[in-house]
């Protein structure tokens, strides 16, 4: 079965300055692709190219079967696009807003569509609420109804959950998660950690360039980072970080609360500059599995050295 995202060297300009810099990206049906990086790294960029809402300078490729460039309107109508600041009248009730966008899909019968979305997403018995008097949690739920309304078979979700709460958020990923189970297929940026965990596949980028693709265990593995665990009095994780910072093996101590997590590429060195400042501070230490936070603050300092270096 052809992807339902397959796009190759996609690239935007603004004046002299590249903000997607040739992104080459598959997606297949009823995956749920994570897109991941810091702000500003071209990730509303990438996803209004790959929706047929910005004509890319360079690359090509298809979205659901269709050309990026010469097809854009045809993807446009049938993609559900999901934008950072969705908005909706919020003098008008729940129903009354799926009305207004079924009108706008000129979905018929009108009726039956609202009718069917409203209780696929759980909204029936809210139906009569304003819009306007909807916690964030219900507001991105209405947004996710509006837009597979039209029955989209891609979603393109541009950091929906920004903003909501922890439930609310699981919530939304379990409905995700329904959506793909039907063949729905899903591509969704996000800053969280545990939503990134929940994507069938992560794509990082930053800086316009995508660096890592692959499944969370994949990325993980293909870092080659070693990872400990230093624990102990905050003062003392406060000392133990100034005096790992440039040790041998070390290179990155990022506290977690009451814990301190060190990682290095070289194992045997970074286990010989952990132990030996816990031993000088008291602290506890232990390795630890990487995580995906420690590699994408590992790969954003990579980065930033880069820059520095270039500099
Ligand atoms: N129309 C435009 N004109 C000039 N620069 C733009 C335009 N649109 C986006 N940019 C710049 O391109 C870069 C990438 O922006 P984009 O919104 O794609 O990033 P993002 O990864 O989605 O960020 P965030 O996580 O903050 O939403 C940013 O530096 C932004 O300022």
């Amino acid at each position: 079965m052809d992807p339902v995202i397959a796009v190759e060297g996609l690239t935007k300009r603004y004046g002299q300055r590249t903000v997607v810099d040739h992104v080459s990206l598959t997606v297949e049906k009823g995956e749920i692709a994570g897109f991941l990086g810091p702000n500003g790294s071209g990730k509303t960029t990438t996803i209004r190219m790959m929706c047929g809402l910005l004509t890319p300078d360079e690359g090509r490729g298809t979205v659901l079967g269709r050309d990026v460039i010469r097809q854009a309107r045809e993807i446009k109508r049938e993609v559900g696009y999901m934008t950072q600041r969705f908005s909706f009248y919020e003098d008008l009730t729940i129903e009354e807003n799926l009305a207004f966008v079924a009108r706008l899909y000129r979905l018929r019968p009108m009726r039956a569509h609202v009718q069917r979305t409203l209780e696929e997403l759980g909204l029936s018995h809210r139906r009569r609420d304003l819009a306007g008097t909807l916690s964030g949690g219900w507001k991105q739920r209405l947004a996710l109804a509006a837009c597979v309304m039209h029955e989209p078979k891609l979603l393109l979700l541009d950091e929906p959950t920004a903003g909501v709460d922890p439930k609310a958020r699981r919530e939304f990923w379990d409905e995700i998660h329904r959506l793909a189970a039907r063949g729905i297929t899903v591509l969704v940026s996000t800053h969280y950690m545990d939503e990134a965990e929940r994507c069938h596949r992560i794509n990082y980028i930053s800086r316009g360039r995508l660096l890592a693709t692959g499944t969370v265990a994949e990325i993980i593995a293909r870092s080659g980072l070693a990872s400990w665990i230093v624990e102990g009095a905050p003062a003392a994780i406060d000392a133990a970080i100034e005096r790992l910072h440039g040790a041998p093996g070390v290179e990155q101590a990022t506290p977690f609360g009451l814990t301190l997590h060190v990682v290095g590429r070289d194992g045997e060195a970074l286990a010989r500059s952990v132990r030996r400042v816990a031993a000088e501070l008291g602290l506890s230490a232990r390795p630890a599995e990487t995580t995906l936070e420690d590699v994408f603050i590992h790969l954003m300092g990579e980065e930033n050295s880069r820059d520095r270096e270039a500099a």
